[in-house]
């Protein structure tokens, strides 16, 4: 069972040349791998980034089956990429990009085989010419071949938010559990992208300080907490959280270093390792990315006694409310913006409990006790449909 599961059960990589707008050529490569189907359609999402790999992809693809099914949403796990820097290709180049690798992977996605959603690098109008071109292949319109879709074409209230409004859920649970109250406790958040910016949100709605969020260029602080709303509108006019003017700079990398109640890592893998780990001084740490605590920095973590809640626990809203967006499409039938965010609210909660009590159960961490929730379902499905005697 073990290198059954720890095997991909499908992977493809695809060649995409692109005609660029100055008539150039290049060629990239693409992947999909579709790790586990045992409970149902593959899923996860595709990622458009310089630093993607195979081997990268095929780690994504596995975390995306133990997210799913520690959820209990009806999927199998999955995760694409193509190794492109978005930022620097216009809209009409990354179009054609995203049309070619579609035709690529066609023959192996669908709303009932791999279902693809937004992930770094990619957003919900890239899953709309996904969706697009599937659909002109299939001679009829199919919604249920993406998620993370425009709310004009099928896409669901609350997706858009959904990671983020899980990862403070989680948040909020683990703070709770350490004794910590929301209004006036402290947060770091690195990353302002999709998952990053309404993280810091919602935070700060809530009550707490966030006092320094991060983007690749660096970082910004401010002891006394920053103004989410004001430093929003700020990285839609210059694209940045730099030079913000209610905030001081700081490196990124030390902004994982401060003295807060919670980090919230929302950025890219590995940012937690052996030789910065030793100096994080948060007392929790929800992951928001996937991947960003590696085993050695996780060992660290457990020996200070700093509460991880693991990405496969933390960021699950996204594929929950992908979920929902999928059942509403396949049903021709939308939901309204509380039914969303309750339906959303009781999965992470149930989650939460049922990782916490089985960690206490076994006397391990929550990743560990998150993921020996989620193998042992998968597993059991394997078995009882006959695949593995
Ligand atoms: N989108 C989703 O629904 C889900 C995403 N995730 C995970 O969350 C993470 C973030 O994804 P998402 O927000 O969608 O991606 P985005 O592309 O929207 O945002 C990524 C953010 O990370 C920043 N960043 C990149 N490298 C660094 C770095 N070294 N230090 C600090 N910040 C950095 C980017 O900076 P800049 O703005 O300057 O480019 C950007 O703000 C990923 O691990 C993803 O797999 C998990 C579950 C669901
Ligand atoms: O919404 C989805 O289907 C997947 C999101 C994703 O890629 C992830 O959770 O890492």
């Amino acid at each position: 069972m073990h290198q059954l599961l720890g095997t991909p059960r499908r992977e493809v990589t695809v060649s995409i040349p692109l005609r660029r707008d100055n008539g150039d050529i290049e060629v990239f490569t693409g992947h999909r791998v579709q790790h586990n189907f045992s409970r149902g359609p593959a899923k996860g999402g595709l990622r458009y980034s310089p630093d993607v790999t195979l081997d990268e992809v095929r780690a994504l693809a596995m975390w995306m089956t133990w997210k799913c099914a520690l959820l209990d949403v009806p999927y199998g796990g999955a995760k694409g990429g193509v190794r492109i820097d978005p930022r620097h290709y216009s809209p009409a180049e990354l179009e054609r990009v995203t049309r070619r690798y579609t035709s690529e992977i066609s023959p192996l996605i669908g709303p009932e085989r791999d279902i693809p959603a937004p992930d770094i690098g990619t957003d919900e109008r890239t899953m709309a010419w996904l969706m697009d071109t599937y659909s002109v292949q299939q001679g009829h319109t199919v919604l249920g071949v993406t998620t993370g879709k425009p709310l004009s074409l099928g896409g669901s209230l609350g997706r858009a938010t959904a990671t983020s409004r899980g990862v403070a859920h989680v948040a909020f649970a683990a703070l709770g559990d350490r004794g910590i109250a929301l209004h006036g406790a402290t947060a770091a958040v690195q990353g302002f992208g999709k998952v990053g910016r309404y993280a810091a949100r919602f935070l700060a709605e809530a009550g707490l300080e966030v006092v320094a969020v991060s983007d690749q260029y660096g970082a910004v602080a401010a002891e006394a907490g920053l103004d989410i709303p004001a430093l929003e509108q700020h990285v839609d006019a210059t694209g940045s959280v730099l030079d913000f003017a209610g905030g001081d700079v700081l490196d990124g990398a030390a902004l994982l270093e401060l003295e807060v109640d919670l980090l919230v890592p929302a950025a890219v893998e590995g940012v937690l390792h052996g030789g910065n780990t030793g100096r994080v001084r948060a007392k929790v740490i929800v992951e928001g990315a996937n991947g960003p605590t590696t085993p050695e920095a996780d060992e660290v973590l457990r020996q200070a006694d700093v509460l991880v809640a693991p990405d496969i626990l933390a960021n699950a809203g996204g594929v929950v409310v992908s979920y929902f967006e999928w059942v509403q499409a396949n049903q021709a039938f939308w939901w309204s913006s509380d039914e969303v965010e309750a339906r959303l609210a009781t999965r992470m909660d149930l989650a939460w409990q049922s990782v916490t009590a089985h960690a206490r159960r076994l006397g391990v961490p929550l990743r560990a006790a998150a993921t020996a929730l989620a193998v042992e379902r998968v597993a059991q499905a394997h078995q009882q449909r006959g695949l593995y005697p």
